[in-house]
């Protein structure tokens, strides 16, 4: 707590300069006649200046003189300086009236001199009291004002108070709340102790009946194990029963469809018993229509008889007619009769025979069906152990056949390198976009083929101003060259990613050559989709088909565009285009791991499963890089572009794997310094795409010459693609040129730096790259 302290008053109001001061005044009241300050004093000085005025001019100079001429100037210190005076005696001879008139003149003097002394004095106590007034008047203000400041302390220190005392109060209850819980708590917790000790009893009690549990329940697990041991023997018996019923049902089925095929036999045989029985029926009917038939016969014999004996001359021949009808009849009838009894004969014994058969076919099949099962079941068995030796068979052959495809394949992979590295690790490609009619007429004198055997689709003549210029590189595509048929040498690329390896394929030259269009190509048409599209297309085509060699692909993507020497991450969700609120303040590093893969921080990567994941991120990738081109107002790209796949392969049969990286890069517009006319940031942006491309073309001329020091330079583009750069990695460039005219100096300038990169000018000879100790050059 603070204490209080009044502020110091000043003890010595009349210290040096308030005495200068109160004898300054003094001086002024000889001169001038001031009001009274002090009435009193006043009066006493008046009187004495009355007494001494009489001769106060002369006087005064007498005094001087006077003490001048005795010598002893008096000074009044003190008080007893005064009464020492004032008890001065005069001591003259009685009629010495001079001497008594000096001395008293003398005295006189020293009178004078003590009241001017004490009118100082006098004075100087005024000033003190006026001042000390003054001080106190200021120390009163003070002190009102300390009142009212304390007052108003004391206010709020009584507010304070009451308030304290008010916790106080809430605060003895809760004590006193807190000292009836604490009893409680005591007399709860001596329960709990009672309890406590009622527990521990209890708690041995169930210790001991623990111990028992426990026995109990480890002869209940032996009981269990051994349970489940039965379980297990009665689930191997279920099982072995399971395989018997089903043996058995596959009998039943067996012998179900022999009692189909007896029934069905019987079936036929009652049917066709039905037929005989038909048969005699018909018979039968035959025989009564013979009957019917004889009985006319008799009656027409009657008539022929009743004729006869009318008509005697054809008697004969109807009698002989009728005799042989007769005959006929009788034997007929003889027939029938003997057919009759046959038949009834046989459906008889038929019948007798069926249910014969049927009885001797159920005493019979019964032990027969036994037979059958049992020679079922033994073909069954014989039949699984032949499928099992010849799945064994199968399962050795698909095992050499697959070690073969795994051969082949390895050799297929082998094979293809090598043709790939015969061809060249580092290829340079010339791509030569058709004219555009943009109001320009093209007179085609610029860029010519040669046709020479050697040259023919390698190489290409430019004609500049006077002079003409060859340049050959290992494939030359015309304007007239699709987008399939530069596909078809990527592809190869491509097939080497998925191999495992490191592959870079760059698209190189001045502004509108035709760098993107050969990267991405025009998304709207399927003919025209770039190298980036139709890679990606054959990745997930070759993976899908590898599948069923067991072989499991993870692809990643990730693009990102170099502008000015700083990372844009083309794929950040939400990115809004260019500046550091573009990366949301994420830092793109670049580094490089023990494998050789390349990491770059707070890149966005995405994992890609089909053609429409990377058609989106291609679609978010251009969105983004048009949205930075626009806020930079940038007339065509001024970055390069990367896009990347990350290929990880694993083979689950044979447990081999495989990690290619594919680089696809959009490299920016070259433009010459000199010729480009940049001021400020442009010339800034124009130096930096310089500085890059010529750190790129050194290393990738460098490798080319197998040299050992790579100069990797202070560039983020070479620093990035490091690890994919020379050893058996491999790079491909494609040199975009434009046919107009008037950008010849651009093209020619295009060529030479692709020529430079492949050290393929004509007279220059082609070398390979071998493998290179890469030099970590951290920009
Ligand atoms: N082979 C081709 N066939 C048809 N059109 C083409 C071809 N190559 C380029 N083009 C067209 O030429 C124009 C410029 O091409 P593109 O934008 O690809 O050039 P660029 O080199 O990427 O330019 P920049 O450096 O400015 O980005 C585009 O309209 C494109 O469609």
């Amino acid at each position: 707590m603070s204490s209080f302290r009044p502020p110091t008053t000043p003890r010595s109001p009349l210290k040096k300069e308030n005495f200068d001061e109160a004898s300054k005044r003094r001086r002024v009241g000889l001169t001038k006649t001031t009001g009274p300050a002090n009435p009193r004093a006043r009066s006493v000085l008046s009187t004495i200046n009355a007494g001494a005025g009489v001769n106060a001019g002369a006087q005064s100079d007498n005094m001087s003189d006077a003490a001048s001429t005795n010598g002893s100037l008096i000074e009044f210190t003190c008080k007893e300086d005064v009464e020492r005076l004032l008890a001065e005696k005069l001591r003259t001879k009685k009629n010495d009236i001079k001497g008594k008139c000096e001395q008293q003149s003398e005295y006189i003097k020293k009178l004078r001199l003590c009241i001017t002394w004490t009118m100082e004095q006098v004075d100087s106590y005024l000033a003190e009291q006026e001042s000390l007034k003054t001080n106190l008047e200021g120390e009163q203000k003070r002190h009102s004002e300390l009142e009212s400041a304390l007052s108003d302390k004391i206010s709020q220190l009584t507010a304070t108070l009451e308030e304290l005392m008010r916790e106080m109060n809430s605060i003895q209850e809760a004590l006193k709340k807190e000292e009836a819980r604490k009893i409680a708590a005591i007399e709860a917790y001596e329960n709990e102790k009672s309890l406590k000790q009622v527990a521990d009893s209890s708690l041995a009690n169930l210790r001991e009946e623990l111990e028992k549990v426990r026995e109990e329940a480890k002869w209940v697990r032996d009981q269990l194990k051994m349970v489940q041991d039965n379980s297990k023997r009665l689930q191997e018996y279920n099982t072995s029963l399971q395989q018997y019923n089903s043996n058995l049902q596959e009998d039943k089925a067996k012998h179900e469809e022999t009692i189909e095929k007896l029934s069905r036999e019987k079936n036929a045989m009652s049917e066709y018993n039905c037929n005989l029985k038909d048969q005699v029926g018909s018979l039968r009917l035959q025989l009564a229509a013979s009957q019917s038939s004889q009985q006319e016969a008799l009656s027409q014999r009657d008539n022929l008889r009743d004729q006869l004996q009318t008509v005697t001359a054809a008697c004969n021949t109807a009698c002989a007619k009728v005799e042989s009808l007769e005959a006929q009849l009788e034997s007929v009838k003889e027939t029938l009769t003997k057919q009759l009894e046959l038949v009834t004969f046989e459906a008889s014994e038929l019948e007798v025979c069926f249910v014969c058969m049927y009885i001797t076919a159920v005493i019979i099949c019964v032990p027969i069906l036994c037979q059958l099962a049992d020679s079922s079941g033994v073909q069954a068995i014989t039949r699984f152990e032949n499928a099992d030796r010849t799945i064994r068979d199968l399962r050795e052959q698909l095992a050499r056949a697959e070690a073969r495809i795994s051969e082949g394949e390895a050799l297929r992979k082998r094979l293809h390198n090598t043709i790939l590295e015969l061809k060249g690790n580092i290829r340079v490609f010339c791509r030569v976009r058709p004219f555009i009619t943009d109001g320009n007429v093209y007179d085609g004198s610029a860029i010519s083929f040669p046709t020479s055997t050697d040259l023919v689709g390698r190489g290409i003549d430019l004609a500049n101003q006077t002079q003409k210029y060859s340049f050959a590189f290992d494939r030359v595509f015309g304007p007239d060259s699709s987008q399939q048929d530069v596909f078809v040498e990527i592809s190869q690329l491509v097939q080497s990613a998925l191999d495992g390896y490191k592959v870079c394929i760059f698209a190189y030259g001045q502004t509108g050559s035709g760098k993107t269009y050969t990267m991405m190509g025009r998304q709207s048409s399927e003919g025209e989709k770039g190298m980036i599209p139709r890679s990606l297309h054959q990745i997930f085509k070759t993976t899908r088909a590898l599948t069923s060699e067991g072989w499991e692909y993870c692809i990643q993507a990730s693009m990102l565009e170099i502008y000015n020497e700083t990372i844009r991450d083309l794929l950040l969700p939400g990115r809004p285009g260019v500046g550091p609120e573009a990366s949301n303040g994420k830092q793109y590093n670049i580094k490089h791991d023990a494998n050789g893969n390349t990491i770059v921080s707070d890149l966005t990567i995405e994992d890609v499963h089909s053609q429409e994941d990377v058609d989106r991120i291609l679609r978010q990738a251009e969105q983004s890089r048009s949205v930075g081109r626009t806020q930079m107002n940038e007339q065509s790209s001024r970055s390069h572009c990367v896009f990347t796949l990350r290929i990880s392969g694993v083979n689950k049969k044979t447990e081999q794997q495989v990690q290619g990286v594919l680089n696809l890069i959009d490299l920016a517009g070259s433009e010459r310094l000199a010729k480009s006319g940049a001021t400020g940031d442009r010339l800034k942006e124009t130096q930096a795409i310089n500085k890059s491309l010529s750190a790129l073309s050194d290393v990738i001329f460098s490798l080319a010459k197998k040299e050992d020091h790579v100069p990797f330079r202070n560039s983020k583009l070479t620093y990035l693609l490091q690890p994919c750069l020379g050893g058996d990695s491999k790079t491909l460039m494609f040199v975009n040129v434009s046919p107009e005219v008037p950008s010849a100096g651009e093209t020619l300038c295009s060529l030479r730096f692709a020529a430079r990169v492949n050290s393929c000018e004509i007279g220059v000879p082609r070398r390979q790259t071998q493998q290179m100790k890469l030099l970590d050059s951290r920009p």
